[in-house]
């Protein structure tokens, strides 16, 4: 096992690729606590995914609890150490992830939709960061903290002008706290997804064109799971990656590099 009595924090941990974040982390000896988000008006409250998520980490023998909150709301990355630190002891892994991804035209992109987006996958990302960065600095033990960026980073999405800097952002926000944390012995990376099958493009893939027009894309030959992303979070969250940070490793499948 890599993590062998780490303690995590796993932000947008209840579904797709945070939840196979979560039991990854877990399988390899942490113990984790689940951010999730039941909506503005709690509409999801009785969605179940997070304690499923729970249930599944603790039939690996590890310990879960599951925070709802809005993480673009910087009070929920300060309740989010207050729980692992009430539960668990302390903070050794941050992997921030939580993001959305609404697809929507540019010329009349709503402001509001793209607050939100900004709101949740960047803000949220730097909240995340630094409330647990602060919490590893004073326990004085290092950490690792893993972002979800995404290949949309490196390319555009003419439906995803409010998203793709977000993740341009999340990467360029982990090479600067790289700088500023290492000196605690905290690594800062980020994985950039290339496409994997979750719920966020479910919508976008119900089109069996653009479904197979991506997956010949892939050199790999397949969509990428939440497995595949996860495997690569918990190599960088271990002392396996223990001199690197401020990197970023697309995880895709060949996506990126093939042209033609
Ligand atoms: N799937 C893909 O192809 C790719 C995804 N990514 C990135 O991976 C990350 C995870 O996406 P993916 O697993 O695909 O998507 P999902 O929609 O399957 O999962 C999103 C997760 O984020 C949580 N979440 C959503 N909004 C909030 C919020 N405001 N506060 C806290 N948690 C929230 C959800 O919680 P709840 O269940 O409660 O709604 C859920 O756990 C995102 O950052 C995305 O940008 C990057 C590249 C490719
Ligand atoms: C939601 C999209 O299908 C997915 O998100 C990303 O970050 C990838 O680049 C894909 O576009």
């Amino acid at each position: 096992m890599l993590l062998e009595g780490k303690r995590a924090i796993v932000t947008g941990g209840s579904r797709g690729i945070g939840r196979g974040i979560s039991v990854e982390l877990a399988r390899q000896g942490a113990d984790v606590v689940i951010n999730y988000f039941a909506g503005a008006d709690q509409s999801f409250a009785r969605d179940t995914a997070h304690d499923e998520t729970v249930a599944e980490i603790e039939a690996l023998g590890r310990r879960a609890i599951a925070v709802e909150g809005d993480i673009a709301d910087p009070q929920v990355s300060a309740d989010l150490v207050q729980a692992a630190v009430a539960a668990f002891g302390g903070v050794d892994i941050l992997a921030s992830n939580a993001g959305i991804c609404p697809f929507h035209a540019f010329l009349d992109m709503p402001p509001a939709l793209l607050q939100q987006v900004v709101g949740v996958n960047l803000n949220g990302a730097f909240y995340a960061v630094q409330a647990a960065a602060n919490r590893m600095k004073d326990q004085g033990t290092g950490g690792a903290i893993v972002a979800t960026s995404s290949i949309s980073a490196l390319v555009g999405g003419a439906m995803q002008t409010h998203y793709t800097p977000t993740k341009a952002g999340v990467h360029s926000l982990m090479q600067s706290v790289a700088i500023v944390l290492g000196p605690y012995g905290i690594r800062c990376n980020s994985v950039m997804p290339g496409a994997i099958a979750t719920d966020i493009n479910k919508d976008d893939w119900s089109d069996p064109k653009k479904r197979e027009y991506l997956n010949n894309r892939i050199p790999l030959g397949r969509f990428g799971e939440p497995e595949d992303v996860a495997k690569v979070v918990a190599f960088l969250a271990s002392d396996m990656a223990s001199y690197v940070t401020g990197a970023a490793l697309l995880v895709d499948g060949g996506l990126y590099v093939n042209l033609q």
